[in-house]
Protein backbone atom coordinates (compact mmCIF):
# COMPACT_ATOMS: atom_id res chain seq x y z
CA UNK A 1 0.00 0.00 0.00
CA UNK A 2 3.31 2.18 -0.22
CA UNK A 3 2.74 5.63 -1.90
CA UNK A 4 -1.34 5.02 -2.14
CA UNK A 5 -1.84 7.40 0.06
CA UNK A 6 0.46 10.62 1.09
CA UNK A 7 0.22 10.77 4.49
CA UNK A 8 0.03 14.79 5.99
CA UNK A 9 2.15 15.35 8.82
CA UNK A 10 4.43 17.51 10.51
CA UNK A 11 8.41 15.10 10.57
CA UNK A 12 10.41 15.11 13.45
CA UNK A 13 14.38 15.08 13.81
CA UNK A 14 15.71 14.25 17.03
CA UNK A 15 18.74 15.64 18.24
CA UNK A 16 19.39 14.06 20.84
CA UNK A 17 20.85 11.27 18.62
CA UNK A 18 24.76 11.66 19.77
CA UNK A 19 25.47 10.75 16.04
CA UNK A 20 23.57 13.52 14.32
CA UNK A 21 27.19 15.03 13.47
CA UNK A 22 27.93 17.09 10.08
CA UNK A 23 29.82 14.90 7.48
CA UNK A 24 27.53 11.92 8.88
CA UNK A 25 25.07 10.15 6.84
CA UNK A 26 22.76 11.14 9.51
CA UNK A 27 23.07 14.67 9.50
CA UNK A 28 22.81 14.50 5.61
CA UNK A 29 19.53 12.48 5.82
CA UNK A 30 17.80 15.00 8.89
CA UNK A 31 19.31 17.44 6.54
CA UNK A 32 16.35 16.59 3.34
CA UNK A 33 14.24 15.55 6.16
CA UNK A 34 14.66 19.33 7.63
CA UNK A 35 14.23 21.10 3.74
CA UNK A 36 11.54 19.10 2.83
CA UNK A 37 9.28 19.72 6.02
CA UNK A 38 10.25 23.19 5.49
CA UNK A 39 9.20 23.32 1.51
CA UNK A 40 5.88 21.27 2.31
CA UNK A 41 4.58 22.61 5.93
CA UNK A 42 7.00 24.80 7.33
CA UNK A 43 7.46 23.57 10.13
CA UNK A 44 8.78 20.45 12.03
CA UNK A 45 8.99 19.08 15.36
CA UNK A 46 12.34 19.21 17.45
CA UNK A 47 13.18 16.61 19.90
CA UNK A 48 15.94 18.43 22.12
CA UNK A 49 17.15 17.26 25.40
CA UNK A 50 19.81 20.00 26.10
CA UNK A 51 16.91 22.19 28.33
CA UNK A 52 16.82 19.87 31.42
CA UNK A 53 13.41 18.88 33.33
CA UNK A 54 14.48 21.26 36.04
CA UNK A 55 15.21 24.67 33.65
CA UNK A 56 11.91 23.87 32.01
CA UNK A 57 10.37 23.66 35.50
CA UNK A 58 11.66 26.50 36.35
CA UNK A 59 11.26 28.83 33.27
CA UNK A 60 7.68 27.85 33.13
CA UNK A 61 7.61 28.79 37.08
CA UNK A 62 8.96 32.10 36.70
CA UNK A 63 6.54 32.80 33.28
CA UNK A 64 3.60 32.86 35.68
CA UNK A 65 5.38 35.10 38.25
CA UNK A 66 5.97 37.03 35.13
CA UNK A 67 2.67 37.19 34.05
CA UNK A 68 1.49 38.07 37.90
CA UNK A 69 2.99 41.24 37.95
CA UNK A 70 0.23 44.10 37.60
CA UNK A 71 -0.72 45.89 34.47
CA UNK A 72 1.71 48.36 35.15
CA UNK A 73 4.85 46.97 35.31
CA UNK A 74 4.21 44.62 32.22
CA UNK A 75 3.41 47.83 30.93
CA UNK A 76 6.90 49.03 31.41
CA UNK A 77 7.88 46.99 28.07
CA UNK A 78 8.13 49.53 25.42
CA UNK A 79 10.76 49.24 22.82
CA UNK A 80 11.29 51.27 19.87
CA UNK A 81 11.46 48.14 17.84
CA UNK A 82 8.12 47.08 16.83
CA UNK A 83 6.40 43.56 18.24
CA UNK A 84 9.48 43.89 21.13
CA UNK A 85 7.12 45.23 23.59
CA UNK A 86 4.21 44.26 25.73
CA UNK A 87 1.34 43.10 24.22
CA UNK A 88 -2.15 42.17 25.95
CA UNK A 89 -5.21 43.83 26.78
CA UNK A 90 -6.29 43.69 22.93
CA UNK A 91 -10.26 43.07 22.18
CA UNK A 92 -9.69 40.75 19.32
CA UNK A 93 -7.37 38.48 21.20
CA UNK A 94 -8.52 39.05 24.90
CA UNK A 95 -7.22 36.04 25.80
CA UNK A 96 -3.70 36.46 24.86
CA UNK A 97 -0.72 38.61 26.53
CA UNK A 98 3.10 38.40 25.83
CA UNK A 99 6.08 40.12 26.31
CA UNK A 100 9.75 39.49 24.68
CA UNK A 101 12.74 40.06 26.23
CA UNK A 102 15.68 41.87 23.36
CA UNK A 103 18.92 40.36 23.02
CA UNK A 104 18.30 37.18 25.59
CA UNK A 105 22.12 35.99 24.83
CA UNK A 106 23.76 39.18 26.75
CA UNK A 107 23.69 39.72 30.06
CA UNK A 108 22.41 43.06 29.21
CA UNK A 109 19.15 41.96 27.71
CA UNK A 110 18.03 39.56 30.09
CA UNK A 111 19.14 42.30 33.00
CA UNK A 112 17.29 45.04 31.43
CA UNK A 113 14.36 43.60 30.99
CA UNK A 114 14.26 42.11 34.61
CA UNK A 115 14.90 45.43 36.12
CA UNK A 116 12.17 46.74 34.06
CA UNK A 117 10.03 43.74 35.47
CA UNK A 118 11.81 43.88 39.50
CA UNK A 119 13.36 46.79 39.77
CA UNK A 120 14.96 44.94 43.42
CA UNK A 121 16.88 42.88 41.02
CA UNK A 122 15.57 39.26 40.78
CA UNK A 123 19.08 36.91 40.01
CA UNK A 124 17.18 33.55 39.71
CA UNK A 125 15.23 35.10 36.69
CA UNK A 126 18.25 36.42 35.15
CA UNK A 127 19.97 32.95 35.01
CA UNK A 128 17.21 31.50 34.50
CA UNK A 129 16.10 32.84 31.03
CA UNK A 130 20.19 33.79 30.31
CA UNK A 131 20.56 30.06 29.94
CA UNK A 132 17.47 28.83 28.82
CA UNK A 133 18.03 31.59 25.10
CA UNK A 134 21.54 30.05 25.19
CA UNK A 135 20.62 26.58 25.06
CA UNK A 136 17.44 27.12 22.87
CA UNK A 137 19.68 29.23 20.46
CA UNK A 138 21.77 26.66 19.79
CA UNK A 139 18.84 24.80 18.61
CA UNK A 140 18.37 27.64 16.34
CA UNK A 141 22.42 27.32 14.84
CA UNK A 142 22.35 23.78 14.23
CA UNK A 143 19.37 23.62 12.37
CA UNK A 144 20.20 26.60 10.48
CA UNK A 145 23.32 24.95 9.30
CA UNK A 146 20.70 22.02 8.34
CA UNK A 147 19.18 24.21 6.46
CA UNK A 148 21.87 25.63 4.84
CA UNK A 149 23.82 22.25 4.34
CA UNK A 150 20.08 20.51 3.02
CA UNK A 151 20.50 23.33 0.06
CA UNK A 152 24.33 22.16 -0.70
CA UNK A 153 25.57 25.93 0.50
CA UNK A 154 28.98 26.94 1.74
CA UNK A 155 29.54 27.21 5.00
CA UNK A 156 29.97 30.77 4.69
CA UNK A 157 26.97 31.46 3.42
CA UNK A 158 25.63 30.17 6.91
CA UNK A 159 28.26 31.91 8.86
CA UNK A 160 27.24 35.52 7.48
CA UNK A 161 23.67 33.99 8.47
CA UNK A 162 24.25 33.15 12.08
CA UNK A 163 26.67 36.07 12.75
CA UNK A 164 23.70 38.44 11.38
CA UNK A 165 21.02 36.94 13.51
CA UNK A 166 19.24 39.18 16.54
CA UNK A 167 17.20 37.12 18.56
CA UNK A 168 14.33 38.52 20.59
CA UNK A 169 12.50 35.74 23.12
CA UNK A 170 9.05 36.09 23.78
CA UNK A 171 6.75 34.54 26.51
CA UNK A 172 2.83 34.26 25.85
CA UNK A 173 0.09 33.71 28.43
CA UNK A 174 -3.05 32.63 27.26
CA UNK A 175 -6.01 32.78 30.09
CA UNK A 176 -9.18 30.50 30.13
CA UNK A 177 -12.18 32.13 28.11
CA UNK A 178 -15.00 33.35 29.75
CA UNK A 179 -18.67 32.02 29.42
CA UNK A 180 -19.40 34.69 27.05
CA UNK A 181 -16.08 34.79 25.03
CA UNK A 182 -14.60 32.61 22.11
CA UNK A 183 -12.07 30.11 22.47
CA UNK A 184 -9.76 32.00 19.98
CA UNK A 185 -6.30 32.26 21.40
CA UNK A 186 -4.35 34.18 18.71
CA UNK A 187 -5.72 33.94 15.31
CA UNK A 188 -4.05 32.81 11.78
CA UNK A 189 -0.84 34.60 11.21
CA UNK A 190 2.82 33.71 9.88
CA UNK A 191 6.13 34.69 11.89
CA UNK A 192 7.86 37.73 10.27
CA UNK A 193 11.49 35.84 11.38
CA UNK A 194 13.83 33.49 10.19
CA UNK A 195 12.64 30.67 13.01
CA UNK A 196 10.07 30.71 16.12
CA UNK A 197 11.51 27.83 17.88
CA UNK A 198 7.71 27.48 20.27
CA UNK A 199 8.09 25.39 23.29
CA UNK A 200 5.39 25.32 26.15
CA UNK A 201 4.08 24.54 29.68
CA UNK A 202 2.13 21.06 29.16
CA UNK A 203 -0.76 22.73 27.64
CA UNK A 204 -2.17 22.26 23.95
CA UNK A 205 -3.59 24.79 21.48
CA UNK A 206 -1.32 25.51 19.01
CA UNK A 207 -2.03 24.02 15.16
CA UNK A 208 -0.74 24.83 12.36
CA UNK A 209 -2.05 24.22 8.43
CA UNK A 210 -0.27 21.77 6.13
CA UNK A 211 0.57 21.78 2.84
CA UNK A 212 -3.16 20.16 2.27
CA UNK A 213 -4.64 22.83 3.62
CA UNK A 214 -5.79 21.16 6.92
CA UNK A 215 -5.62 22.35 10.60
CA UNK A 216 -2.99 19.56 12.64
CA UNK A 217 -2.88 20.09 16.72
CA UNK A 218 0.41 20.53 17.59
CA UNK A 219 1.28 17.92 20.43
CA UNK A 220 4.22 19.61 22.29
CA UNK A 221 6.49 18.14 25.67
CA UNK A 222 9.09 19.49 28.18
CA UNK A 223 12.19 17.74 25.20
CA UNK A 224 9.52 18.47 22.21
CA UNK A 225 9.64 22.15 20.29
CA UNK A 226 7.86 23.44 16.93
CA UNK A 227 10.40 25.03 14.83
CA UNK A 228 8.45 26.98 12.18
CA UNK A 229 9.55 28.83 9.54
CA UNK A 230 8.86 32.91 8.98
CA UNK A 231 8.58 35.00 6.15
CA UNK A 232 12.38 35.55 6.67
CA UNK A 233 12.84 32.44 5.30
CA UNK A 234 10.46 32.44 2.33
CA UNK A 235 12.60 35.40 1.00
CA UNK A 236 16.34 33.89 1.84
CA UNK A 237 15.20 30.97 0.74
CA UNK A 238 13.42 32.47 -2.96
CA UNK A 239 10.15 30.82 -2.08
CA UNK A 240 11.75 27.29 -1.76
CA UNK A 241 10.82 27.55 2.13
CA UNK A 242 6.85 28.37 3.21
CA UNK A 243 6.07 30.46 5.91
CA UNK A 244 4.21 28.59 8.43
CA UNK A 245 0.36 29.48 9.17
CA UNK A 246 -0.16 28.85 12.57
CA UNK A 247 -3.04 29.67 15.31
CA UNK A 248 -3.79 29.43 19.21
CA UNK A 249 -7.26 27.36 20.24
CA UNK A 250 -7.29 27.35 23.72
CA UNK A 251 -9.60 24.43 24.32
CA UNK A 252 -8.06 22.59 27.72
CA UNK A 253 -9.59 24.07 30.96
CA UNK A 254 -5.50 24.79 31.93
CA UNK A 255 -3.84 27.93 31.28
CA UNK A 256 -1.31 28.31 28.22
CA UNK A 257 2.31 29.58 28.42
CA UNK A 258 4.47 29.43 25.52
CA UNK A 259 8.12 30.39 24.36
CA UNK A 260 9.20 31.20 21.53
CA UNK A 261 12.65 32.31 20.34
CA UNK A 262 12.18 34.46 17.50
CA UNK A 263 15.47 35.07 15.00
CA UNK A 264 15.74 38.17 12.80
CA UNK A 265 18.13 39.57 10.82
CA UNK A 266 20.59 42.24 11.97
CA UNK A 267 21.56 42.59 8.01
CA UNK A 268 19.98 42.83 5.08
CA UNK A 269 17.49 39.89 4.53
CA UNK A 270 18.50 38.61 1.36
CA UNK A 271 18.28 35.34 -0.99
CA UNK A 272 22.12 33.99 -1.29
CA UNK A 273 23.15 33.91 -4.98
CA UNK A 274 23.83 30.26 -5.16
CA UNK A 275 19.27 30.31 -4.56
CA UNK A 276 18.86 32.12 -7.71
CA UNK A 277 19.62 30.55 -10.94
CA UNK A 278 17.27 30.35 -14.27
CA UNK A 279 14.64 28.12 -13.09
CA UNK A 280 14.72 30.38 -9.93
CA UNK A 281 15.09 33.86 -10.65
CA UNK A 282 15.56 35.96 -7.76
CA UNK A 283 11.50 37.67 -6.18
CA UNK A 284 12.13 39.56 -4.23
CA UNK A 285 14.67 42.68 -3.07
CA UNK A 286 16.94 42.39 -0.21
CA UNK A 287 15.18 44.49 2.90
CA UNK A 288 15.50 45.54 6.74
CA UNK A 289 13.90 43.22 8.79
CA UNK A 290 12.86 45.95 11.66
CA UNK A 291 11.67 48.11 7.92
CA UNK A 292 9.14 44.64 7.42
CA UNK A 293 8.47 45.00 11.17
CA UNK A 294 6.99 47.97 10.90
CA UNK A 295 4.85 47.93 7.35
CA UNK A 296 3.35 44.57 8.66
CA UNK A 297 0.98 46.59 10.56
CA UNK A 298 -0.31 49.15 8.14
CA UNK A 299 -3.03 48.77 6.63
CA UNK A 300 -1.21 48.44 2.94
CA UNK A 301 -0.32 44.83 4.70
CA UNK A 302 -3.20 43.77 6.46
CA UNK A 303 -4.82 44.24 3.09
CA UNK A 304 -2.75 42.30 0.97
CA UNK A 305 -3.20 38.26 0.37
CA UNK A 306 0.77 37.99 1.53
CA UNK A 307 2.64 40.88 3.76
CA UNK A 308 6.28 39.19 2.34
CA UNK A 309 5.05 40.01 -0.85
CA UNK A 310 3.19 42.95 -0.63
CA UNK A 311 6.31 44.65 0.76
CA UNK A 312 9.89 43.17 -1.38
CA UNK A 313 8.76 41.21 -4.24
CA UNK A 314 9.68 41.85 -7.63
CA UNK A 315 7.17 42.24 -10.00
CA UNK A 316 4.42 42.41 -7.09
CA UNK A 317 1.00 42.67 -8.25
CA UNK A 318 -1.60 41.73 -5.54
CA UNK A 319 -4.66 39.93 -6.71
CA UNK A 320 -7.04 41.17 -4.34
O1 LIG B 1 1.71 30.53 21.73
C1 LIG B 1 2.20 30.00 20.74
O2 LIG B 1 2.52 28.80 20.79
C2 LIG B 1 2.41 30.75 19.47
C3 LIG B 1 2.52 32.24 19.59
C4 LIG B 1 2.68 32.89 18.24
O3 LIG B 1 2.43 32.30 17.25
C5 LIG B 1 3.15 34.29 18.07
O4 LIG B 1 3.04 35.10 18.99
O5 LIG B 1 3.64 34.62 16.97
FE1 LIG C 1 3.41 33.20 15.55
Amino acid sequence: MMGSQTVCKVPAVDFTDEELKPGTAKWASACQVIRGALEDHGCFYALYDKVSMELYNSVFILMEELFDLPLETKLQKISDKPYHGYYGQNVHVPLYESLGINDPLTMEGVQNFTKLMWPAGYDHFCETLGLYAKLVVELDHMTKRMVCDGYGLEQKNCDSLLESTKYMLRSFKYRLPQKDENNLGLHAHTDTSFFTILHQNNVNGLQVKLKNGEWTDIDLSPFMFLILAGDAFKVWSNDRIQCCEHRVIISEKKERYSMGLFSLGGKLVETPEELVDEEHPRRYKPFDHYEYLRFYATKKALESKSRIKAFCAIDYADEN
